[in-house]
């Protein structure tokens, strides 16, 4: 079956139809991962969003369930060059056709998906509809397309009620084993207590230190701060999540309370952002985001580079921070964007890419070493 893509500034891309043939209307963000698909789907920071995948054939290896982010896949739709009808993989268990479909979300194969990454490199990310009528009004649509706002998402994927996961019960997933091997370190099991706030969290963060020996609770994002104080956590982390951080007024309010106690926190992408937003700074759009597994991150104090994974459409943007509050500790190799920063005088620090990778590299993985080191410190001056 037939699909258009009608982007805000009038353009219509032909192709056809894979999985839901429901018509959507969302942002269109572009992803430069050239594997990682699955990951990409689940991962809940895409709510709100259609992703365009520049790589030109998607699917190659099929649908491994294990690989997955989160519970299901969050994207609004999906557009890809070439979709592999047959892939092969030894653990493969679907074609990534059917898992659009069995997910009601709809895609489009067959565009010219250099073209339109070109459009919104140059114009910016903009919204789109994905559809299969043939007799749709142009002008109308554009309209819609124009007046369309992304809200409400942090609400929509966090989990509903907290969830305590045990070190000791981790079980490593043939892909993390493949991941990170013998790399597990030897912390003893249930050591640290980390509460995990649900912005709409991949699932490696919680994994990340699961398999390094911390005991985990999961928290829905609108929790209050003294709910997660009387649990007695050795340490915080603040998840990714999608939407404007500007949005998460109440969530703001809660960090603000965390910060003023002496816990270690840990906070990636939009965790970062809030934090920022929580202690006096500013955040912006960014034209087309950073959506990939290559970007590179500079550490300041080292002049060490990591490849990193990320996906934001948002930056702190800098000199907003008192340089009081908090030092630059990354910024982004392409465009000298905020890529993380120590908060002084706190065990406290945040990164705008993702150490958990997932897709991507692990190169920045030490980083829960790092937070892990800091609630070790902590405990010991207790
Ligand atoms: N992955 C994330 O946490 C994304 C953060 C935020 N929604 C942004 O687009 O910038």
């Amino acid at each position: 079956m037939q699909a258009f893509l009608i982007l805000e500034d009038g353009n219509v891309f032909a192709g056809t139809s894979i999985g839901s043939t429901r018509d959507v209307i969302s942002e269109i963000v572009f992803n430069t991962s050239m594997t990682g698909y699955l990951e990409i789907l689940t991962d809940p920071s895409y709510a709100g969003q259609a992703v365009v995948m520049t790589y030109p054939l998607i699917g190659n290896y099929g649908v491994c369930y294990e690989d997955m982010e989160s519970r299901k896949p969050w994207v609004d739709g999906y557009i890809v060059r070439e979709i592999a009808r047959r892939p092969s993989n030894f653990r493969s268990e679907d074609t990534i056709e059917y898992f659009l479909k069995k997910n009601d979300i709809p895609g489009i194969a067959g565009i010219d998906t250099r073209a339109l990454t070109k459009i919104l490199r140059e114009k910016g990310t903009m919204n789109g509809m994905i559809t299969c009528k043939e007799d749709v009004d142009i002008e109308k649509a554009v309209k819609e397309l124009k007046a369309h706002k992304v809200t409400g998402v942090v609400k929509k994927v966090t989990c509903k009620e907290k969830k305590s996961y045990l070190a000791k019960e981790f079980v490593p997933t043939s892909a993390d084993l493949a991941r990170s091997g013998l790399k597990v370190r030897p912390y003893k099991t249930g050591h640290y207590k980390v509460a995990l706030l649900d912005y709409g969290s991949k699932d490696n963060i919680k994994d990340c230190l699961l398999k390094r020996g911390c005991d985990v609770t999961v928290y829905p994002a609108l929790t209050k701060a003294e709910e997660i104080f009387a649990d007695n956590p050795d340490g915080i982390m603040l998840s990714n999540g999608p939407g404007d951080p500007k949005e998460c007024v109440e969530v703001i309010e809660e960090i603000k309370k965390m910060y003023q106690r002496d816990v270690p926190i840990f906070a990636i992408c939009l965790g970062h952002q809030l934090m920022a937003l929580a202690c006096g700074g500013d955040t912006r759009k960014l034209k087309y985001g950073h959506r990939g597994a290559n970007h590179p991150v500079k550490d300041l104090k080292t002049g060490r580079v990591y490849i990193s994974s990320q996906n934001h459409g948002y930056v702190v943007e800098d000199g907003t921070l008192k340089k009081e509050v908090a030092e630059k500790y990354f910024i982004n190799a392409n465009d000298g964007t905020i890529e993380g920063y120590h908060y002084l005088g706190k065990n406290v620090f945040t990164v705008q890419f993702h150490p958990e990778a997932c897709a991507g590299p692990q190169d920045s993985e030490f980083l829960f070493d790092e937070f892990i080191n800091m609630m070790e410190v902590q405990v010991c001056q207790k």
